[in-house]
């Protein structure tokens, strides 16, 4: 059986210098669980990645965004899927409404200390060129 490959979207949204990460609760599978991430999640069929994100920060944590430039695409094999996840910077019209839905956790952080979580292994690319400062 061939092993599913999933387009996911990943919303970078910076305020004030931080940048939201937020933390999975249990899933499916065990290197997924509790890991951080950035919200965000898998592009629909006919759906733009703009659509995608603006869709799934609603639906999760109430926020309305701005969707920026492409920063970052990363593949990744996890033992029973791939993902490609595209991320982009983002802007938060208003944080005031942010409410969590689906994550059990979320820290606003400065790029140097993103290292310090326990990111979902295919965010680590991104985290580690966030936190050497390029933006
Ligand atoms: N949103 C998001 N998902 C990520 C990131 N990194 C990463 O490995 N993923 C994985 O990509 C997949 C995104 O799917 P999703 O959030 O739409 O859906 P899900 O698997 O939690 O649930 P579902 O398929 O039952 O709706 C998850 O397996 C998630 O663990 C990330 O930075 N943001």
């Amino acid at each position: 059986m061939s092993i599913p490959h999933y387009h996911v979207v990943a919303a970078i949204i910076l305020h004030e210098e931080h940048i939201l990460c937020v933390q999975k609760g249990i899933a499916k599978y065990s290197y997924v669980s509790y890991k951080y991430e950035f919200p965000g999640g898998k592009v629909e069929a006919d759906e733009s990645h703009q659509t995608a994100l603006r869709r799934e920060l609603w639906e999760e944590l109430s926020l309305d965004i701005h969707v920026g430039k492409l920063y970052h695409t990363v593949f990744h094999a996890y033992p029973h899927f791939h993902i490609t996840l595209s991320s982009y910077l983002c802007s938060a019209i208003s944080i005031a409404t942010l409410r969590l839905t689906e994550h059990i956790d979320y820290r606003w952080l400065l790029p140097v200390a993103l290292p310090r979580l326990d990111w979902a292994a295919a965010d680590l690319p991104i985290v580690t060129k966030l936190a050497r400062g390029s933006l």
